[in-house]
């Protein structure tokens, strides 16, 4: 889903083209913070009540968390400073000026950006390019050459504590270079107010804390910095206040880090509802025939990653194995590959003992494999569609289930339900849930009793802390039925927890392999250096 609005003539056309200021001024235009006042502020969408009466101050000069479980009403809050949502009712104030509402070109004046939780510059712009979305400064007769668009770029880049070309194309950085874009971005035209919707999801840990120090910075420059966030170590990691919203009312107005104990803000959070532990994994049984396999696995490079590189590896029946490493390196190509969206350039998957290498993906679901994709958004749901047609669109691998609409619908509640998704209809469409929650439906969906293999990509990413205990307990509860599982993610913790082995990838290869007990600075090592088995 594009959120952003592109207000301006497309960059690289020649009135689009020029930057109506020079390289240095873009930094040196630095506007004093403002406080965000927001007063009894109500968002509906139809009859439902997003946002309920919140009133809350957020002083400049600070860092301020936001956090609340998937559907709380974060993003919505962010959306309505943006502009991009008109509340109901309800004042918001930036420093003196009171914001109409629900209009993107007014918060930006007024200094507010936004940095997105779906990444919205588009992938075939380049970095230069998507630098001048949204630069609406008066610009000369003819434009800028693009030497000077590029010194530019630079400096925002510098700006934004990041070093890459300006010519590099969006679609092909790294995750974390391409948030820090972003970031750069939105920092372009010097903003009071800085938000940003859960930063954090896409980054490994190294890059997390450089994204902890800059906000640090600007905040201690005079900016209002308000962050969307999920981890409580994160809020106490990065925040000096921290604010509260549940079920679409503030439960805890911003309130001084230092004053907070974390269980006061998991509770704040999760309200009442208890959070079990997660069960511990069995090992798999001494002669769990292997059911996932792959051998000499090399594939095309896709989207933000490097190509998979000759890959060789063998999950068990019962086994749960991670891929570590920082994003980019390879773990997309070896998934896809062996799900069969990518053709192999050479070596061989298995599923449950059968050569699978040149099957369709059907038919690899049809030998019970399973899937959490990377961007949930693009590959995981049809945004536009019902959530019970997306639950029922994955289902023809071979279930046994007739295509009988009532039972689809009502099969579609009951794995809603059971995941605690926040809906109100099966028929409402996807793209009207909360990120977290679409994570969930997908969960419902690839997460049955029929699963052989498990492919988990970043499975928890997004979810609050009760949805991601819920999501560790599934793998672990998957492999106890005799799925092998196979997780990617960056939370080495997570994979640490649930994991009987993790393996390191690094530039397309599998670079060095671990067994419990986990050695973090051992296995983070090895994703920073590529080697290390
Ligand atoms: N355009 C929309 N139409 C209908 N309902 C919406 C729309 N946008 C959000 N909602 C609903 O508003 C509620 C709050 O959504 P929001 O995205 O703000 O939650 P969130 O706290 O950011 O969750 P998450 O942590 O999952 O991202 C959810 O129940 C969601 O389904």
């Amino acid at each position: 889903m594009r959120a952003l609005r592109h207000e301006n003539t497309p960059p690289g056309s020649a009135a689009g083209s020029a930057a109506g200021r020079s390289a240095g001024s873009a930094a040196a235009r630095h506007r004093p913070g403002a406080a965000v006042t927001c007063r009894d502020v109500t968002v509906r969408f139809g009859d439902f009540t997003a946002l309920d009466g919140v009133t809350a101050t957020f002083p400049p000069g600070r860092v301020h968390a936001i956090v609340g479980q998937n559907g709380a009403g974060k993003t919505t809050f962010a959306r309505v400073l943006a502009g991009l949502v008109e509340p109901a009712a309800g004042t918001v104030r930036v420093g003196e000026h009171r914001l109409a509402g629900g209009d993107v070109g007014e918060s930006r004046r007024q200094g507010v950006e936004l940095v997105h939780q779906h990444f919205a510059l588009p992938a075939d712009f380049t970095v230069a390019q998507a630098l001048e979305l949204f630069n609406d400064e008066p610009r000369p007769l003819g434009g800028f050459s693009k030497a000077r668009l590029h010194r530019r770029a630079r400096t925002l880049l510098e700006n934004a504590g990041t070093e890459v070309e300006p010519d590099a194309l969006i679609g092909r950085l790294p995750i974390e270079t391409t948030q820090a874009v972003e970031i750069a971005r939105a920092l372009a035209s010097g903003p009071r107010v800085l938000v940003l919707d859960e930063p954090t999801a896409v980054l490994p840990p190294p890059a997390m804390r450089g994204l902890f120090d800059r906000l640090r910075a600007l905040a201690a420059d005079g900016m209002c910095v308000i962050v969307v966030l999920h981890k409580l170590d994160e809020v106490f990691a990065v925040a000096d206040t921290a604010a509260a919203l549940r079920a679409g009312r503030l439960v805890l107005e911003p309130t001084p880090i230092g004053e907070l104990e974390p269980a006061v803000l998991a509770r704040a959070i999760i309200g009442d509802a208890s959070i079990e532990e997660v069960p511990a994994v069995a090992d798999p049984a001494p002669d769990a025939p292997a059911v996932l396999s792959a051998s000499g696995l090399s594939a095309r490079s896709s989207a933000h990653d490097a190509a998979a590189d000759e890959v060789s590896l063998e999950i068990r029946r019962g086994e749960i194995v991670g891929i570590a490493g920082v994003e980019g390196n390879g773990q997309r190509s070896l998934v896809e590959a062996i799900v069969g969206v990518t053709p192999l350039r050479g070596g061989s998957v298995s599923l449950a003992g059968a050569d699978v290498s040149g099957d369709p993906v059907r038919h690899r679901r049809g030998r019970g494999l399973r899937v959490i994709p990377f961007e949930r958004n693009v590959e995981g749901v049809s945004l536009s569609s019902a959530l019970w047609e997306n639950h029922a669109a994955m289902r023809s691998g071979g279930d046994g289930l007739l295509l009988n609409p009532r039972a689809l619908r009502e099969h579609c509640r009951q794995a809603l339900d059971r995941w605690r998704v926040a809906y109100r209809t099966e028929t409402q469409p996807a793209g009207s849930l909360s990120g977290g929650n679409v994570q969930k439906t997908i969960l419902a969906r690839e997460i049955t009793g029929d699963v052989t293999v498990l492919i988990a990509a970043y499975p928890t990413r997004g979810l609050d802390i009760a949805a991601a205990r819920d999501v560790r307990a599934a793998l672990v509860d998957a492999a106890a039925s005799g799925a092998a599982v196979l997780v990617v993610s960056a939370d080495l913790e997570e994979m640490f927890e649930v994991c009987h082995r993790v393996l390191v990838m690094f530039g397309g290869r599998v670079v060095a392999g671990f067994d419990r007990p986990f050695d973090l600075d051992r296995v983070g090592e090895a994703m920073v250096r590529g080697e290390g088995r």
